[in-house]
């Protein structure tokens, strides 16, 4: 599994490269801006005007070696517009190189940019973005901060003018300048089309706030050697297909060993949420499905969904049906809130197996542990599966103690450290869903792209908690909860974008057909590779 590092993780990589291995700072920007040249090099064409923004740090150092090459390479429209009043000695003897060069070269220090820089980005075809790298202190200030409002103002102009899909394009070094690990997440940064980061992927680059100011994310190793990579602590772990870990079923199996889950779901308004989450858990591998609903939709339900096994339920009858016997439990989409829900919900909490907590299951659940704080550890083995709401609403059920600052507006690394507290003080697996999917299980943190609009539909999450369901069940004799959490996030993911290919925008329902055929997929790529956590 790919990992992603924090900037203060990456300043000790690149000091230790230089102390320990003896690499010279300077040999590093040479081939961190040679490898970003190469890659950039791929979009655009020698007559493209293109100008080079370069901060007085390493960042602004590797901009001007990429300015450097393109000068070499016959480019013929190119601007250096530097700032910054403290000048590292690389980026300085960058400088000093493109001077002798005799590069059209504007240097505003701390000034702010005038008419004549606007000038110069408004022509440009190419913006390469070196103002702040993993360096930066802070949200962005000062004309820095100015030049990449002027930026997004050029890339507006351009399209609102020009009329035509031409726009200037992007291409941020190590991170888009303004990202950084303490900033946080409404804060103005570069928005690129492309960021080429250096050595490892950044938590930054994918807290889910700036994700999409990174544009096409490649990473470069401008020399750091493997070694002191490998060694990299306190890392977000960036899971892709491969990390699929299901094992195949045996042939002969059935299903009542094929994973019987039960769903607590539905009400009166929304009964499809219940339907979909059953089914998807069929489509999911599970062998047998029992979903509990109330009288008045427990019909409908059954009509619409011959395979579910339907039983109608009341929190008086909840004590004697035998919940250990399912190998896992779903409660939550298209519940409800009211009523007998905290019951029924704190009795699941004590008997499941295990237990999956979706939707309006979540704010149930915030409510049990605000009335109660021993709900938040005394459970069965747990899994809580918010959006960014419900995120919130977990969040300000924490003791005031454990909340730093608004969740809505956390910088990467408090992200990280919220989840990870929340993981343990709940004792459960966080599937944070996004386009960015976080998952915390109170010592690791993983991370999946997801990244498909066509996924953001309504239904979708119910689809996801009755995959997680499946998986678990389909894990329960050998597995960590967590890895059922990530192999549901693969599946769900991989099944949106054939849904997506399949029938280009899509209804929830469609996700729950492609879904088999999406885990049949992940579990062929698998074999052969071990997965995690074995
Ligand atoms: N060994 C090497 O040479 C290698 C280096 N590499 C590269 O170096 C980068 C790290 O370089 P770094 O540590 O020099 O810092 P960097 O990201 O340029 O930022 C400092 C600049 O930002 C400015 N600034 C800071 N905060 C600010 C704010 N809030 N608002 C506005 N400005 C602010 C700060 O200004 P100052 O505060 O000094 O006035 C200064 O000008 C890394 O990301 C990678 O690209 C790699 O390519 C490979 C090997
Ligand atoms: N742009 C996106 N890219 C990838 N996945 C997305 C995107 N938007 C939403 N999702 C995923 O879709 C699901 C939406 O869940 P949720 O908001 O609970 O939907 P609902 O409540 O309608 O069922 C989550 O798994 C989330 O990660
Ligand atoms: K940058």
């Amino acid at each position: 599994m790919e990992k992603a590092v924090s900037a203060k993780t990456m300043a000790a990589i690149d000091e230790n490269s230089q102390e320990q291995y003896g690499i010279p700072g300077i040999v590093l920007m040479e081939r961190a801006g040679l490898l970003a040249w190469k890659i950039l090099r791929e979009y655009i064409n020698p007559d493209m005007s293109v100008v080079f923004l370069a901060g007085g740090g390493n960042n602004g150092g590797d901009a001007l070696v990429m300015a450097r090459e393109a000068f070499m390479e016959g480019f013929d429209k190119i601007s250096v517009i530097a700032c910054g009043s403290r000048i590292s000695p690389s980026c300085a003897t960058n400088r000093g190189i493109i001077h002798s060069l005799g590069l059209p070269f504007v240097d505003i220090g701390t000034e702010e940019p005038g008419a004549s820089v606007e000038a110069i980005l408004r022509e440009a075809d190419v913006i390469v973005d070196g103002l702040s790298g993993t360096g930066l202190s802070g949200p962005l200030r000062g004309n820095a901060a100015t030049l990449v409002s002027l930026v997004a103002s050029v890339r507006k102009t351009s399209r609102e003018i020009l009329k035509e899909t031409r726009n200037v394009y992007v291409c941020s070094i190590d991170v888009p300048s303004g990202v950084g690990d303490d900033v946080p997440a409404s804060a103005p940064v570069m928005r690129a089309d492309r960021t080429i980061t250096m050595g490892m992927m950044k938590y930054a680059l994918l807290l889910p706030a700036f994700r999409e100011a990174c544009g096409e994310l490649s990473i470069v190793n401008p020399g750091f050697p493997p070694i002191v990579l490998d060694a990299a602590q306190d890392v977000l772990h960036v899971a892709d297909s491969e990390d699929f870990s299901l094992r195949p079923l045996d042939l002969s199996a059935y299903k009542k060993n094929r994973g019987h889950i039960a769903v607590f779901a539905g009400s009166e308004h929304y009964s499809g949420a219940a339907g979909l989450a059953c089914m998807a858990a069929f489509h999911a591998r599970c062998g047998l499905v029992t979903l509990y609903a109330d009288k008045n939709v427990q019909p409908l339900i059954a009509r619409e969904n011959p395979s579910i096994i339907t039983r109608t339920i009341s929190s008086g009858e909840i004590a004697s049906i035998p919940l250990e016997a399912y190998d896992a439990i779903l409660a939550g989409p298209g519940w409800g809130r009211g009523g007998d829900r905290e019951d029924i919900l704190a009795v699941l909490l004590d008997t499941a197996s295990q237990l999956v907590i979706d939707a309006d299951g979540l704010h149930v659940f915030a409510s049990l542990v605000k009335k109660d704080s021993g709900r938040a550890v005394t459970h069965c083995p747990l899994v809580l599966t918010p959006h960014p709401g419900e995120l919130k609403i977990l969040y300000d059920a924490l003791p005031s103690e454990l909340r730093k600052e608004d969740i809505s507006d956390a910088s990467p690394c408090h992200y990280k450290d919220i989840l990870t507290t929340m993981s343990s003080y709940y004792q459960a697996v966080i599937i944070a869903k996004s386009h960015v999917t976080w998952i915390a299980d109170g010592s690791r943190v993983y991370v999946v792209e997801g990244r498909d609009p066509s996924l953001g539909v309504a239904g979708s999450g119910d689809v996801l908690a009755g995959t997680c369901a499946a998986s678990m069940a389909a894990h329960a004799t050998d597995e960590s909860l967590a890895a059922s959490a990530l192999d549901a996030v693969l599946v769900h993911r991989n099944a949106g974008r054939r849904a997506r290919e399949t029938y280009g925008w899509y209804a929830a329902e469609d996700i729950v057909t492609v879904l088999g055929n999406a885990f049949d997929a992940l579990a062929e790529a698998r074999k052969g590779s071990r997965g995690i956590r074995r």
